[in-house]
C-alpha cells in the first residue's frame, strides 16, 4: 500500500517517505520528484529573474532561469545547457546552493537546485520567457516568484554577500 498524502511526507532525502495509520514507512520510487536546476546569476550586484510567459506551466511567476535534469546529465551541466536554451549565453558557475523542495500537486513535486553564476560570454536574449529583471538585495521580493523560489530567495537576501563574494 502505498499512502498519497503528502501532508506526510517525513523525509525527501531519499525519494519519499510516507508513514501510514500502521506506522509503517514506504519510500516511493525517485521519479516523483522532478529536480530542476536554476542559476541565480550575478551582474553589478544585481541577480537575473525572469518572468514564465502565458504558455509555460506557471505563467505569470517570477524564477531563477532554468529547468529540469535530463536522464543521465549532472545538475551543472543541466543547468549550463538550460542558460543556453533560454538565455543564449554562456555561464560561469558558482557554488550550489541549498534547495527547495516544494509540492505543486500531488503529482508534482519539484526539488530546485539553485547555483550562483556569472555571465562568461554572450548577450542576454529571452526564448522562453516574456520579461527580464535584475533585482538588487533590497528589490528581491518586488516580483511574485513561484512558490518554490521563495526560500531560495529568502535563502539570498539573508546571504547576499557572501553569496556575491564567493563567486568573484
Ligand atoms: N527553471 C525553473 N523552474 C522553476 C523555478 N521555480 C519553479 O517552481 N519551477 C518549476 C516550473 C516548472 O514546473 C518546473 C521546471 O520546468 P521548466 O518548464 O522550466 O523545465 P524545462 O525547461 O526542462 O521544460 P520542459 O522540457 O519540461 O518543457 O519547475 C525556477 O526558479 N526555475
Amino acid at each position: 500500500m502505498v499512502a498519497t498524502d503528502f501532508t506526510q511526507i517525513t523525509t525527501f532525502n531519499l525519494g519519499f517517505t510516507f508513514k501510514d495509520s500502521e506506522e509503517d514507512f514506504y519510500i516511493l520510487s525517485h521519479h516523483l520528484m522532478i529536480p530542476v536546476t536554476c542559476a541565480l546569476i550575478f551582474q553589478d550586484q544585481k541577480v537575473l529573474a525572469v518572468r514564465r510567459s502565458q504558455s509555460m506551466p506557471l505563467g505569470g511567476f517570477w524564477e531563477f532561469p532554468g529547468g529540469k535534469i535530463e536522464k543521465g546529465e549532472s545538475p551543472e551541466s543541466c543547468i549550463i545547457r538550460e542558460i543556453k536554451e533560454e538565455l543564449g549565453i554562456e555561464i560561469k558557475l558558482g557554488e550550489l546552493l541549498p534547495a527547495s523542495d516544494h509540492a505543486y500537486s500531488t503529482e508534482k513535486v519539484i526539488r530546485l537546485i539553485p547555483f550562483s553564476a556569472i555571465i562568461h560570454s554572450g548577450e542576454i536574449k529571452l526564448h522562453e520567457h516574456d520579461q527580464l529583471s535584475w533585482l538588487g538585495a533590497n528589490e528581491l521580493f518586488e516580483v511574485t516568484w513561484a512558490p518554490a523560489d521563495i526560500p531560495i530567495v529568502s535563502y539570498l537576501k539573508e546571504h547576499w554577500i557572501s553569496i556575491i563574494n564567493g563567486i568573484k
